[in-house]
């Protein structure tokens, strides 16, 4: 990218007229109590409650059906809610969707770009759609191509892009009035590692630049590569928040992953004995496609008393580790499974599509 400041994210956020603006001072997201009933009476959200100040690099997680998306279409002004308050960079979701709009960027998580066109003309149709003057398109079309790296192919049309492209020219159509406030819902669901990795430059780039990032993945290396703080949604409930390093510490201890020779069930006879060992009473044992895991504050003291135990007990222990907690420890802990991310993502190579 250029080293030149490309302007993004650098409007004011907020109306100081603004009759909505009573939540915290320099909070991009306020919300209070949010509910959201869809028609059939599915309860998508309950009782949610979140600040997101200004500048923040937000996670937001969960597995699918958990209510991200109904909880940023009701940010974005796209859903009513049933009950609560909600203020969107000082505006109130109710009563001035309009201001919200203006003052917001949406990715979808289907692309919203027309393949028809070329990446140039894309960026250019949003800037007519999101009212920026003709004076300043020219300008804000190079910016914007510029900072996500497809000034090269501006010409070409956007069907002959890889996955990975048009998600990052769909980024750039997001940011085209240069929203102080971006969602990004599921950005990166579908792409190859490498793929991922340019796209979290951009979003890198983009809150460096002082825009405040509301994101949703199902991918917790994501959340912990990119986010300041996180939320975990669960059945439309928050069950947990905090920045990454908060809630691996909250894990408690750490994480002894121990492999065993397949043999039958011999993950359950080795949990059972785990669970039952007098050294790891608070532990949290669970069977992997491995062997097990076991998190405990005292894995690395009894580590290797557990694994004579097991060998006592006939298993064959074929290999071992002692590690930190990551955050699929913390979602396993919080919900009991795992966070079950997008498989067919190694599929869908960069050069794929
Ligand atoms: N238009 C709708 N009418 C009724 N129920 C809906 C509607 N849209 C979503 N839901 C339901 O609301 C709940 C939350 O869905 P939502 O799409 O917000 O979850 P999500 O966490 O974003 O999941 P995903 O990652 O699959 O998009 C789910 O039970 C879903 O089936």
């Amino acid at each position: 990218m250029s080293s030149q400041d490309p302007g993004v994210g650098v409007e004011p956020s907020r109306d100081e007229g603004s009759a909505a603006s009573d939540g915290p001072a320099n909070a991009a997201i306020d919300v209070d109590g949010l509910e959201l009933v869809y028609s059939d009476g599915t309860a998508a959200v309950q009782g949610v409650d979140m600040t997101v100040p200004e500048g923040e690099f937000f996670g937001f997680l969960g597995p699918n059906g958990a209510g991200k998306t109904t909880t940023i279409k009701v940010f974005a002004t796209l859903l009513s809610p049933t009950a609560g308050e909600v203020s969107v960079n000082g505006f109130d979701v109710r009563s001035e969707p309009r201001a919200i709009r203006e003052t917001i960027g949406y990715m979808a998580q289907e692309t919203s770009i027309d393949p028809e066109l070329t990446a140039e003309e894309n960026v250019r149709f949003a800037c007519e759609a999101y009212g920026v003057p003709s004076a300043e398109r020219d300008e804000r079309v190079t910016e914007l191509l510029d900072l996500v790296d497809l000034a090269d192919v501006a010409d070409k049309r956007s069907e002959e892009f890889s996955g990975g492209m048009k998600k990052r020219l769909d980024a750039a159509t997001a940011l085209v009035h240069r929203p102080p406030l971006v969602f990004l819902d599921e950005p990166t669901t579908g792409l190859d590692p490498k793929a991922r990795n340019r796209l979290w430059e951009y979003f890198r780039r983009i809150n460096d630049l002082g825009t405040t990032i509301f994101l949703t993945t199902q991918y917790l290396e994501e959340a912990d590569q990119l986010c300041d703080r996180l939320a975990v949604i669960l059945d439309g409930e928050i069950v947990a928040d905090g920045s990454p390093a908060d809630l691996k510490r909250e894990v408690g201890g750490e994480v002894l992953d121990v492999e065993l020779e397949a043999d039958g069930d011999a993950s359950s006879r080795a949990a059972t004995i785990a669970r039952e060992f007098e050294a790891f009473a608070d532990a949290s044992v669970t069977e992997t496609d491995e062997g097990i895991s076991v998190t405990a504050e005292t894995a690395r003291e009894h580590g290797t008393d557990l694994l004579v135990a097991l060998r006592d007990a006939d298993l064959t222990v074929t290999g071992f580790n002692i590690r930190a907690p990551t955050l699929d420890d913390v979602f396993l802990a919080i919900t009991g499974e795992e966070l079950d991310a997008d498989e067919s993502s190694e599929a869908d190579a960069e050069g794929s599509r």
